[in-house]
């Protein structure tokens, strides 16, 4: 028998496998209740397919501590994007049998690469821009012999998360700089015995071989003009502003590559008919960029430690977001995506009302919990309440089981408002720090002062903006309390949890009306339908509403 294993067995003795099968079966099962864990394998699916289908719904839903997927997350990054820089351009010459000594023809160096942003669905955070503090691109290639131009260097396209506002914090334009240097250059006299355009030596590539002092005596033609692409034309104006809040079909240009330099053949002229002299290749610019996520999901959840935030998104979505019976489990968000299906595994596809583009997911975000006075910065505190304020629909979690859920609410809902409070008292100090003031300002300064700031002038009142201060301002939200909500009472798998719901959905009627306070305490608050959804986010019922309902609120 020993001879007969082996992978041929099932087709040279298709009889004998069926028996070694029907032997091995009652092995396999026993070592399977020995492992519990390998329940959820491929080869217990196989066997009890619906049994197993409910133990991994169950395990994704209750899992241990230990069973989750790390988040790596951020919410802001600042980067300086480096162009490439051109090529070299060759020095070469003509040579051939009988013909020994040919006219010039080195080829042009290969232009930079360039960088270009995309906003794309599927991104949900910038950690991957946060970690690089540069990205640069590709340098063109030098051009070569026998005409032969440099290749052009490798384009870097930086995809975002949609929602991704991007700032731009300081640039370094070397043609810029150089074309400034020229015009000052054109402005002033010429000093005896200068002659112009060969003032920087450091621009121009001698041919292979030569000493450095050969090049510090070689003389040199007036130095061509810098030269910008073509592709330059299409860079976005300085100082770069983007709100890239819709997903974004085509890459867009942000920093074009330099140009490469010029060949040997470009210098040939009746005084110099053998050039042994090329340019360099243009410098790349660079520019530091500062990204801010302005939206960080569709929904998110807001709710008080240990609620059941990340139960309900593991209920929603494939999220394999951390899961524990203490708080702060989650420390940072974690991002899910619900598919709005038709439960029969195709996407759903809806339109945005708002922009027309077709809708067939909705992000979600669970945030880490929320305690009384985090707007002081308690427990995670602010850093916490900024995601609060780039979500477009709060969904409240409350647990049903802890306590009354209406004094939950209310302390959420507090919380929200103070910190609106706070952030409001924030940009008005930020505007005021920024902002210098003369009063009776005279004119003549304007000129000088345009260079490095900007100038308004409202009336008598001049003011000036210094953009020397690199900090940029906070960016403007839409205030929290103007989002549209609704409530997530979760854990109503518990007994007794039956009369706390009811008291909820008795305050949110009294709040229709108006009969109550809004809890925010705040003017122009959102005034939509209120609802509270009642789950069981642990055995995954109820849930189903949700998307729905959100969608909903979406659309409004
Ligand atoms: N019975 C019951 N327990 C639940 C339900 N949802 C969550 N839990 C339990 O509540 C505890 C906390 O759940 P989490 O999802 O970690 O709560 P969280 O709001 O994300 O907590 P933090 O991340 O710490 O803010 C866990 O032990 C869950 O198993 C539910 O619907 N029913
Ligand atoms: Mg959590």
């Amino acid at each position: 028998m020993a001879r007969l294993q082996g992978p041929l067995l099932p087709f040279l003795h298709p009889c004998l496998e069926s028996t070694l099968l029907r032997l091995h079966r009652p092995l396999n099962l026993l070592s399977l209740s020995l492992y519990p864990r390998r329940l959820q394998s491929t080869e217990s699916a196989s066997l009890e397919q619906p049994q197993t289908d409910t133990l991994s719904q169950i395990s994704h839903l209750n899992p241990s501590p230990t069973d989750y997927g790390r988040t790596i997350f951020a919410d802001k990054a600042t980067v300086t994007l480096s162009a490439g820089s051109g090529g070299h351009g060759c020095i070469s010459f003509l040579r051939e049998k009988f013909i020994d000594a040919g006219p010039a023809n080195g080829g042009d160096g290969g232009s930079g690469g360039s960088i270009y942003i995309q906003a794309v669905r599927g991104e949900t955070s910038l950690h991957k821009l946060a970690r690089r503090s540069i990205i640069r691109a590709g340098r063109g290639k030098n051009g070569q012999g026998k005409s032969k131009g440099g290749t052009r260097g490798e384009d870097v396209l930086v995809q975002v998360p949609v929602g991704t506002f991007v700032r731009e914090v300081s640039r370094h334009d070397p043609i810029a700089e150089e074309e400034e240097n020229r015009r000052l250059e054109e402005g002033s006299e010429l000093v005896e015995g200068e002659t112009r355009g060969t003032w920087r030596r450091d621009k121009w590539v001698l041919y292979p071989a030569s000493t450095p002092s050969e090049y510090a005596t070689a003389e040199f033609p007036p130095l061509p003009r810098p030269r910008r692409s073509n592709l330059m034309m299409a860079q976005p104006e300085p100082p770069i502003e983007l709100d890239l809040s819709e997903p974004m079909e085509k890459p867009m240009l942000l920093a074009a590559g330099a140009m490469g330099g010029l060949g040997n053949p470009h210098f040939v002229s009746s005084s110099d008919r053998r050039p042994k002299f090329a340019t360099r290749g243009e410098e790349g610019m660079s520019v530091t960029l500062e990204l801010e996520l302005k939206l960080l999901a569709d929904v998110g959840f807001v709710g008080m430690p240990n609620a059941g935030k990340s139960t309900l998104l593991r209920a929603l979505s494939r999220s394999r977001a951390r899961v524990g019976d203490w708080a702060f489990t989650t420390l940072q968000p974690n991002i899910g995506t619900m598919v709005l299906d038709n439960s029969r595994g195709r996407p759903q596809v809806q339109v945005n009302r708002a922009s027309g583009e077709p809708r067939t997911q909705i992000s979600v975000a669970d945030i880490p919990g929320l305690i009384p006075n985090a707007h002081l910065d308690k427990g995670l505190g602010l850093g916490f309440l900024r995601h609060v304020e780039r979500a477009q629909v709060l969904a409240f979690v409350v647990d049903l089981s802890a306590g009354d859920v209406v004094e939950a609410l209310n302390d959420l809902w507090k919380e929200l408002g103070e910190f609106e409070t706070l952030r409001g008292m924030e940009t008005n100090m930020q505007t005021e720090s920024r902002v210098v003031e003369w009063k009776a300002f005279s004119r003549s300064t304007s000129s000088a002062s345009a260079h490095d700031g900007t100038v308004a002038r409202n009336d008598e009142n001049i003011i000036i903006e210094p953009s020397g201060s690199k900090s940029l301002t906070a960016l403007p939200m839409a205030p929290i309390s103007s989002k549209p909500w609704f409530v997530v009472a979760t854990k109503a798998d518990l007994e007794g949890t039956q009369a706390n719901f009811a008291k909820l959905q008795a305050y949110l009627t009294a709040l229709a009306s108006g009969t109550v306070d809004h809890p925010s305490k705040r003017k122009n608050v959102w005034k939509g339908r209120l609802a509270a959804i009642p789950v069981s986010a642990i055995r995954g019922e109820g849930v189903d509403q949700i998307p729905e309902w959100t969608v909903g609120l979406l659309d409004d």
